[in-house]
């Protein structure tokens, strides 16, 4: 758990970026990715930090950007970063990430050779990206043919070259890029600071092994949540998406005194 202490300093901050993780820490994991929502007390505690003054709310996910803004509900002024960092968008602006043609063609073939794979076994799916691909076993009953079927997609993403992997929950992804959410971190810091609004601090919360890239680009008086079990760099930690909800509601109070007290 996050002490009040280290609440506290996050409440004080001059200027408090809130950095998110999506799958895991605002959303419950799910076994249909596209019906995962924000459960209603993260929304209500989300709301009440948006509303304050120098203080801002990002999300940061391997989701490709345009299903992240929709699962969030994202209005024009939001601060999104997708795809594992690859896709930034703030307020609107989004940064292009244009395909070279070796990348188009190094996709094109993985995508067959993923799709011959997960279309042999039953309930996997692949999930397209922007920049790569998601090989889904969530809903697989034969558990046995899981391990094969992530060994073997490795196997062509290694054969073919030039992807990053990264495992997930009950994912394995392949990507053309190899930017992290640590880099989707900074550069948000970079698009704040020349908005004239540099945070001061960041609080990042993550749940998954590509959030320790994130953790790992905090600064001396940042706060890394780790939500779950799992080795972590993060210095906090909740036990699940409904406690962290409840960690962003006691940060909401707390920042509100401060704010009422300016
Ligand atoms: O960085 P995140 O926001 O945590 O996104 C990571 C991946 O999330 C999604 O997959 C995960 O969530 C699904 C819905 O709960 C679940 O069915 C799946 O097993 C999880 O791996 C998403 O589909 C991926 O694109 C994201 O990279």
């Amino acid at each position: 758990m996050a002490s009040d202490p280290q609440i506290d300093e996050l409440a004080a901050a001059r200027r408090l970026l809130v950095a998110l993780d999506f799958d895991g820490v605002m959303a419950p994991l799910v076994d249909d990715p596209s019906t995962s929502r924000i459960t209603p007390a993260g929304a209500a505690a989300l709301e009440r930090l948006r509303a304050l003054p120098a203080t801002w709310v990002a999300f940061v996910s391997g989701r490709p950007l345009g299903e992240l803004a929709r699962l969030t509900e994202s209005g024009p002024d939001a601060l999104l970063v997708g795809s594992h960092g690859v896709e930034v968008s703030i307020r609107g602006e989004l940064a292009d990430v244009a395909l070279t043609d070796d990348e188009r063609a190094r996709m094109a073939r993985l995508e067959a050779a993923l799709t011959e794979l997960v279309t042999a076994v039953p309930r996997a799916r692949l999930e397209h990206k922007p920049v790569g691909f998601g090989v889904h076993t969530r809903r697989v009953e034969h558990t046995e043919l899981v391990a094969p079927l992530q060994r073997a997609a490795r196997e062509a993403a290694d054969s073919i070259g030039g992807f990053t992997t990264r495992a997930g929950k009950d994912i394995v992804e392949f990507s053309v890029r190899a930017v992290t959410k640590g880099d989707g971190v900074r550069m948000l810091r970079e698009l704040l600071t020349a908005e004239e609004n540099a945070p001061t601090t960041v609080l990042y919360a993550g749940d998954d092994v590509t959030d320790e890239d994130a953790f790992a680009v905090l600064e001396p008086g940042d706060l890394g949540v780790k939500v779950g079990e799992g080795e972590t760099a993060a210095t906090a930690r909740v036990a699940d998406v409904a406690a962290f909800a409840e960690l962003l509601s006691r940060l909401a109070t707390a920042r509100e005194a401060s704010a009422r007290s300016l």
